[in-house]
C-alpha cells in the first residue's frame, strides 16, 4: 500500500494535482476539505459541527476531523493506497494518522509539499472564489485566517515528516502538467 500526503498552503494546487495522481497511481483520494463541504451542503451532523470553523477559515477541531478521516479510510479496505489531501494539518493529526495506519497494516509512505509564494496563492484563491462558490475564498480576511492557521498549526508538520525522512518538496509554480511531472518523478523514485 502506498500512502501519499499532499501538503501545501491553501491554494497551492493540492486538489488539482490529486485528480491526476489518483488516476495515475490508482489511489483513493481523501480530501478533508471536500468531505467537509459535502457535509455542509447536506447539512449533516458533521456539517453542523464543522460549519462555524470553516466559515471563519479556522481548522475544524482535531477530534472531529480525525474521526471523520478514519471512517473514510475504513470505507476502502481494498484500495492500493490513499492520497491524503488536507490531512494531516496539525501535529496532533499527524500523530493520529501514524497511530491509526499501522492498525490496518500500513503507514505514511511520503509527504510531498507543493511550494509557492503567499502572494501568488492569495491571488489564486481570490480568483477561484469568483467561480467556485466557496465563501472562504471570497473574503481576504478569511484567507488571512487560513494562512495564520497554516503557519501556526500546519507548518510544524514539515519538521515532523523531515525527522521521519518522509518529506519532499516540489515547486508549485508552473503549468499543471509541469507540476504533475514533478510530483510523479518524486513518487516514482520513492
Ligand atoms: N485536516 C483538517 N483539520 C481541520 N480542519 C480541516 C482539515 N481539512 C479541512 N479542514 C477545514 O476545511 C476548510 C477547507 O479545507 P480545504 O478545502 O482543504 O482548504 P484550503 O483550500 O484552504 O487548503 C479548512 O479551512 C478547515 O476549516
Amino acid at each position: 500500500m502506498i500512502n501519499i500526503v499532499l501538503f501545501g498552503k491553501p491554494g497551492a494546487g493540492k486538489g488539482t494535482q490529486a485528480e491526476f495522481l489518483k488516476e495515475k497511481y490508482n489511489l483513493t483520494h481523501l480530501s478533508t476539505g471536500d468531505i467537509f463541504r459535502f457535509n455542509l451542503k447536506n447539512d449533516t451532523e458533521l456539517g453542523k459541527k464543522a460549519r462555524v470553523f470553516m466559515d471563519n477559515g479556522e481548522l475544524v477541531p482535531c477530534e472531529v476531523t480525525t474521526a471523520m478521516l478514519i471512517d473514510e479510510v475504513k470505507k476502502h479496505p481494498d484500495t492500493a493506497g490513499f492520497l491524503f489531501d488536507g490531512y494531516p494539518r496539525t501535529i496532533n493529526q499527524a500523530e493520529a494518522l501514524d497511530k491509526f495506519l499501522p492498525t490496518i497494516g500500513s503507514s505514511v509512505t511520503a509527504t510531498i509539499a507543493l511550494e509557492a509564494d503567499d502572494e501568488i496563492l492569495v491571488a489564486r484563491l481570490l480568483e477561484r472564489g469568483k467561480t467556485s462558490g466557496r465563501s472562504d475564498d471570497q473574503d481576504e480576511e478569511k484567507i488571512r485566517v487560513r494562512y495564520q492557521e497554516y503557519n501556526e498549526k500546519t507548518a510544524p508538520l514539515i519538521g515532523y515528516y523531515k525527522e521521519q525522512g518522509k518529506f519532499h518538496a516540489v515547486d508549485g509554480i508552473g503549468t499543471i502538467e509541469q507540476i504533475t511531472e514533478r510530483l510523479t518523478s518524486v513518487i516514482d523514485n520513492l
